[in-house]
C-alpha cells in the first residue's frame, strides 16, 4: 500500500480530503484509499500493483466490466473526429432513439452529463411543469448533490453525516418532503397535508445509496397512484438501476411506468452522461420547444455518445441478464450461507445485478432505519478482510454493489473463498 499511501498524503495538499468525491475517502472503514491505476474486465489494480475482484464497477455503470474492448474502440474511433463540437451530431439521434426502444417512457429524451444534472434538470422540469414547488423524496435516498435533493440524503452525505448539508438554503429545503422509503402511508400522509404544492415524487426505484433496498409490493404502484390523483410528477432516478436491473431498468422490472426517468453514467458505458426524459407532453416544456430552461456545452459529447451507443448495443445479447442475475445471486446466498456457519448476524438484498450485505439480525431489511441500524464495526472489519483479500467492495456501508457480466462462476467462488477467511476471523 506504499504508492497508495504516499499518494494519498500529496493528495491531500492540494486536493480537499485528497479526492474528488468523498465517498473515496475511505472515511467510512478508515484507512488509506486506494489509488487505482487500470481497470479491466471484473478486476481493477491499484497504484502498488495489487488486484481485486471489483463490486463497485465505477458506482454501477460497467454491466459489461471494465474496459470493454468494444466500448474502447468506439471512444478511439470517435476522439479521431474531434472531441467537442458544441453542436448536434447524428449520434445523439441515434442515442435517443436507442434509449426510448430501451425504456419506452422515455418518449422523448435530453442528454447531460452526470447523474446529478439529470435529477436537477427533471424536478426543474416538474416544478416548471406543475407550477408546483415542493418535492418529495426519501430518507436516506440520494440523487446527487443539487442543493434541493441534499435533504436527508444517503450515499456519501449520509456516511459524513451530512444527509442535510449546510450550504443548502433553509429557504430551499424547506421545499422538499422526505418521507419514509417502502412506507406508502407517510407518502399519502404528506400528499393529505399538502398535496396541492407538490410538483413530483422522485425515488430511487430500488434504493441503492442506503445499501440495496428493493421495493415492497404495491409501494412503486401505490407512488404512482398517489400521483395520479394529485397531478404530480413520478419521477425515476434510474442512474443506478437502469440498463441493470433489467434491461429496460426497474420500470420494466417492476412495470410502473414513471412520467420522467433519469439515467447517469450506465448510459455512457461509464462515461461522464446522464440523460433525462419522459412524457412528450412534458418535456416539449424544455428549452429551446418551451420556456423552462436547461442546457449544456459538454451534453451529447460525441466520444460519450460513442461509449454509450456501443455499450447499449452490447446489452442485447442473449442471456447476458439472467447470467449476470444468476451471478448475483450466488454471490448473496453464498455470503449468507457462510455467515450463518459462522453464527454471523448477517442479511443480503439484491434486486437483478445489484446487491446489498447487512451485517444485522434483522431478518429483511426495508427501510433506512434499518439501514442505518446495521454494525458498522463489524462491516468495517469485513470490508478490511476483504480488502486484505483481493476483493473491493464499495468503501461504505450505504453503497449497493454491482455484478457485472465479467464476474463468472471463478469470480463469485473466488469472493466466497476470500469471504470464508473473513468471516472465520470476525
Ligand atoms: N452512491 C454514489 C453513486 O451514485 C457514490 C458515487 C460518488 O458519490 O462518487
Amino acid at each position: 500500500m506504499q504508492k497508495s499511501e504516499q499518494l494519498f498524503e500529496r493528495a491531500q495538499k492540494t486536493i480537499p480530503g485528497g479526492v474528488n468525491s468523498p465517498v473515496r475517502a475511505f472515511k467510512a472503514v478508515g484507512g488509506t484509499p486506494r489509488f487505482i491505476t487500470k481497470a479491466d474486465g471484473p478486476y481493477i489494480v491499484d497504484a502498488d500493483g495489487k488486484q481485486y475482484i471489483d463490486y463497485v464497477q465505477s458506482w454501477g455503470p460497467m454491466v459489461l466490466g471494465h474496459n470493454n474492448e468494444k466500448i474502447r474502440n468506439a471512444v478511439v474511433a470517435a476522439a479521431q473526429n474531434g472531441l467537442s463540437f458544441g453542436a448536434p451530431t447524428e449520434a445523439e439521434i441515434i442515442m435517443a432513439e436507442k434509449v426510448k426502444e430501451l425504456v419506452p417512457s422515455m418518449e422523448m429524451v435530453r442528454m447531460v452529463n452526470s447523474g446529478t444534472e439529470a435529477t436537477m434538470s427533471a424536478i426543474r422540469l416538474a416544478r416548471g411543469y406543475t407550477g408546483k414547488n415542493k418535492l418529495v423524496k426519501f430518507e436516506g435516498c440520494y440523487h446527487g448533490h443539487a442543493d434541493s435533493l441534499l435533504v436527508k440524503a444517503g450515499s456519501g452525505a449520509l456516511t459524513l453525516g451530512v444527509p442535510s448539508s449546510p450550504g443548502v438554503p433553509a429557504d430551499v429545503a424547506q421545499h422538499t418532503l422526505t418521507v419514509e422509503f417502502n412506507n406508502l402511508d407517510s407518502v399519502k400522509a404528506i400528499f393529505a397535508e399538502c398535496g396541492d404544492d407538490i410538483a413530483c415524487i422522485i425515488v430511487e426505484p430500488v434504493a441503492g445509496n442506503m445499501n440495496c433496498i428493493p421495493p415492497v409490493d404495491g409501494f412503486l404502484e401505490g407512488l404512482r397512484a398517489i400521483c395520479d390523483e394529485y397531478g404530480a410528477v413520478l419521477i425515476f432516478d434510474e442512474v443506478m438501476t437502469g440498463f441493470r436491473v433489467s434491461r429496460g431498468g426497474a420500470q420494466e422490472r417492476y412495470g410502473i411506468t414513471p412520467d420522467l426517468t433519469c439515467l447517469g453514467k450506465v448510459i455512457g458505458g461509464g462515461m461522464p452522461v446522464g440523460a433525462f426524459g419522459g412524457k412528450r407532453d412534458i418535456l416539449t416544456h424544455i428549452a429551446p420547444t418551451g420556456p423552462i430552461y436547461q442546457a449544456g456545452t459538454l451534453s451529447g459529447n460525441p466520444i460519450a455518445m460513442a461509449a454509450g451507443l456501443a455499450a447499449l448495443d452490447q446489452l442485447a445479447e442473449p442471456g447476458l441478464y439472467d447470467s449476470i442475475f444468476a451471478s448475483t445471486q450466488k454471490l448473496v446466498e453464498g455470503f449468507q450461507t457462510i455467515a450463518n456457519e459462522f453464527s454471523i448476524p448477517l442479511t443480503t438484498n439484491s434486486a437483478g445485478s445489484m446487491f446489498g450485505i447487512f451485517f444485522t439480525d434483522v431478518e429483511k431489511v426495508v427501510n433506512y432505519q434499518q439501514a442505518i441500524n446495521c454494525n458498522q464495526a463489524q462491516f468495517k472489519q469485513f470490508y478490511h478482510g476483504m480488502l486484505d483479500e483481493g476483493v473491493y467492495l464499495a468503501p461504505a456501508s450505504y453503497e449497493a454493489g454491482f455484478v457485472s457480466k465479467l464476474h463468472d462462476d471463478a469470480i463469485i467462488t473466488a469472493t466466497l473463498d476470500a469471504a470464508r477467511k473473513v468471516f472465520a476471523n470476525l
